[in-house]
């Protein structure tokens, strides 16, 4: 069983992450992670908070001369703002008067539209919106970005399978249908400002940001992750909870501001007739292939043997700088929603996102199917199962 669980505020200390269930001997270095970790602060569009902080990442647990134990691998990613919020997010008590005069702890009364602020007061009790935002920020990804890179080395070094993502949509801008990148095209991606492949929409996404920008308003998007190199069978129709299509989509749509999941073609098959919605299973040299990739490469929640390709659709910040109406909570009267400063889109950061989610599950079906204590068992077990595949 793979298991994993983050803790920590946006403006505490640091981030924790732990990851528990992988086999020993995965590689796996502190600069894999900062390399992930930068990675998820590029993205034309986020705020003056990416360019002044750093991640600083230390591997507390679980890994010795850069490889896994076996055991839960503990990683804490610190947040280098910490000295000024040292007092405003002390876990101890903290001198009344300290925290009186401090602007940066003024209470937040004018909770954000679209934000975990409003439900979360009422829910846990606060009379503002700091306890709540601060564990419902976006900051706490940087902490699955970390784990997902640890899971991501495994998939590749057991089973060779790789994963990239690009930015389809942005802002209602769409890239041009059927673009499919390649692990190799990465690179390229992390250079364009928008993850974009297409020039021209990339260009026109860009404009639409700096749009937004003027315009004191704030965009969503479309991600999209493609994994190459998975074997059919993981996952299982047998049921709901196995399914690997409803656990990618669970996944996914447990990122902050994540709205909606596609599988394939996902909503675009639904007005598709059935006789051209579905990839036809035709004979070739190398084996049985489909001649299209709608479905996504998951059939009865289970991979097929093709690109598996999964969508997450990104809600527009809400932060919003023209702040939208609220209701002052201290007065009970008509106000504006707070704001201080805040990214116009993050779409880009969040494919890095899915990125590290769709590892995590994509790991823990691995494991479920291969099984191993060392990767080199994991990687035995799943040559034997793919020699060994009817109707290859
Ligand atoms: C990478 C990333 C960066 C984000 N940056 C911001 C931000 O700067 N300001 C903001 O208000 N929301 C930001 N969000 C979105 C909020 O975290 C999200 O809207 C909030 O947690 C409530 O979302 P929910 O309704 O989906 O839970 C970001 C989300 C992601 C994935
Ligand atoms: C810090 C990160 O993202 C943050 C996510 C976020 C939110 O509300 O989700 C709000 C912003 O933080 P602040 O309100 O302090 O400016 C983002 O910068 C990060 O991704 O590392």
């Amino acid at each position: 069983m793979l298991r994993w669980l983050t803790a920590g505020e946006s403006h505490g200390p640091s981030l924790v992450a732990i990851l528990e269930g992988l086999p020993a001997h995965v590689q796996v270095t502190t600069e894999d992670i900062n390399d992930s970790l930068a990675r998820r602060r590029l993205g034309y569009g986020r705020g003056a908070r990416m360019k002044f902080e750093r991640d600083e990442v230390t591997i507390n647990g679980g890994v010795r001369h850069g490889e896994t134990l076996g055991g839960p691998v503990a990683i804490t990613v610190g947040n280098t703002e910490w000295p000024k919020w040292e007092q405003v997010m002390s876990s101890d008590p903290v001198d009344p008067e300290i925290l009186a005069n401090s602007a940066r702890n003024a209470k937040l009364t004018r909770p954000r539209p679209g934000h975990a602020d409003l439900a979360g007061m009422q829910k846990y009790d606060w009379d503002e919106a700091r306890p709540i935002l601060e564990r419902a920020s976006a900051r706490e990804t940087a902490a699955r970005v970390a784990l997902g890179r640890v899971a991501a080395n495994f998939i590749h070094q057991a089973i060779g399978a790789e994963i990239v993502s690009h930015v389809i949509e942005l802002g209602g801008v769409r890239a041009p249908a059927g673009v499919i990148p390649a692990k190799a095209d990465e690179v390229a991606l992390d250079e364009n400002p928008v993850r974009c492949l297409d020039p021209e929409t990339s260009e026109a996404m860009v404009a639409r940001i700096d749009q937004a920008h003027k315009d004191g308003d704030t965009l969503g998007g479309v991600v999209e992750v493609v994994v190459h190199g998975l074997p059919a069978g993981l996952g299982s129709h047998i049921q709901w909870d196995r399914r690997l299509d409803s656990r990618l989509a669970a996944a996914l749509m447990g990122i902050q501001a994540i709205k909606g999941v596609e599988v394939g073609d996902g909503f675009e098959l639904a007005a598709t007739p059935g006789s051209l919605a579905h990839d036809e299973i035709v004979p070739t040299p190398e084996g049985i292939k489909r001649v299209s990739g709608r479905a996504g490469g998951i059939e009865g929640g289970m991979t097929i043997g093709e690109v598996v390709r999964v969508r997450a659709a990104m809600k527009p910040i809400a932060t919003v700088p023209r702040a939208l109406r609220t209701v002052d909570v201290t007065t009970g009267e008509e106000a504006v929603a707070h704001h201080q400063r805040s990214d116009v889109c993050a779409v880009p950061a969040a494919g890095i996102v899915a990125e590290a989610m769709v590892a995590l599950v994509v790991a823990e079906a691995v494991l479920e199917k291969f099984g191993g204590d060392s990767v080199a068992e994991t990687r035995r077990n799943y040559e034997s199962y793919v020699a060994n595949l009817s109707f290859r």
